[in-house]
């Protein structure tokens, strides 16, 4: 885990926004997030940055000199910036959910596209976990992260929320590299053109020691609820219970893929028979190319993150996030 950085009742707050979130809503909002944290006597450092890498750099350099909490604009891959960027150190992650899916905002119960109601929220929290000297946590919650490594090596990557290297990952891979049409048009063809070629993929999936090996179509570890705007992979999946939710779908054919999906947005497919649903704080999952294709690169949070053979290792109350006070 990185160092913990200096904190202070400073009122530094670094403001890292994504102008391109929610189709341009992140741009919009950018006057009114910093107006609205000086108006709660704050003092925002905007960290944004031109790409998410820039945008990670800054965010980390300014930690690192001293920040009370750093507050993310934008959807699902803001937060997991912001995860990599605080995870271990002690300083709270505030979310301003404006993106497109925001899973991470929802499954947490903050506000999503309302501006005023997240602006009042950190304002809440950052006083509460500043009073009696800074940081005493009254304002936040302290949740669970993965970290995420080759076998054996250091920490590459933090996730919040859920990493997938089934048939999703593989369509959201390729919808990046694709051109046109620029709008949601881009995933409908990816999702096409992936179903075309489909053959489920081979996997062994290591959970605290238990070895899962088989025909897959979907291995998922979740440490909250959703992903892809609202679809509920682990409808059980808690972030604060020390505990991952590994969602494994069997090897399905095409057609019964197609019947299965629109279960996802009510949870209800972790019944079919095919779904398992396995708990642990560590997880290996490898390609196993005597059992299927390869399984294609891993995406945490809706970012790309590496190919097979990844560990995920999930670090109780890891992150603490600016979040409703008791009674608030
Ligand atoms: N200046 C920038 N700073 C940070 N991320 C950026 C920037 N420009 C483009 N991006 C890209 O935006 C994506 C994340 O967007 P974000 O999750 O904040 O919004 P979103 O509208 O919810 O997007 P999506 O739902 O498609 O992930 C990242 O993949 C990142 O590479």
């Amino acid at each position: 885990m990185a160092e913990a950085a200096a904190r202070g009742p400073t009122g530094r707050v670094g403001l890292v926004l994504n102008p391109t979130s929610g189709k341009g809503r992140g741009a919009k909002v950018r006057e009114r997030v910093l107006a609205g944290l000086r108006a709660a006597g704050l003092d925002p450092v905007d960290l944004s940055g031109p790409d998410l890498d820039a945008a990670t750099a800054r965010a980390r350099a300014g930690l690192a000199q001293g920040l009370d909490a750093l507050v993310v604009v934008g959807g699902d891959g803001m937060v997991h910036l912001g995860a990599n960027v605080v995870a271990g150190t002690g300083v709270p992650l505030g979310i301003v959910a404006v993106g497109t899916g925001n899973d991470v905002a929802r499954d947490l119960g903050l506000p999503v596209h309302d501006v005023d109601a997240s602006l009042a929220l950190l304002r809440d929290a950052l006083i509460a976990d500043g009073a009696g000297g800074a940081g005493d946590g009254a304002g936040v919650r302290m949740v669970d992260a993965v970290a995420v490594s080759r076998p054996g090596g250091l920490t590459e990557h933090w996730f919040m929320a859920v990493l997938s290297c089934g048939l999703d990952a593989a369509v959201n891979d390729r919808a990046n590299r694709m051109t046109w049409p620029a709008d949601g048009g881009r995933y409908v063809r990816a999702l096409l053109a992936e179903l075309g070629g489909y053959v489920p993929y081979g996997y062994r999936v290591t959970m605290d020691g238990r070895v899962w090996e088989g025909n897959g179509t979907l291995v998922a570890v979740a440490n909250t609820r959703s992903f892809g705007g609202g679809l509920l992979i682990a409808p059980s999946a808690e972030p604060d219970d020390g505990l991952l939710d590994v969602v494994i779908a069997d090897g399905l054919s095409r057609s019964r893929l197609l019947r299965l999906f629109p279960r996802l947005y009510r949870g209800t497919h972790v019944t079919d028979p095919a779904v398992h649903v396995h708990r642990a704080r560590s997880v290996l999952i490898e390609p196993l190319l005597a059992r299927g294709a390869a399984p294609p690169v891993a995406f945490g949070d809706g970012e790309r993150l590496d190919a097979l053979p990844l560990q995920c290792d999930l670090h109780p109350r890891a992150v603490g996030v600016l979040a409703r006070t008791l009674g608030a």
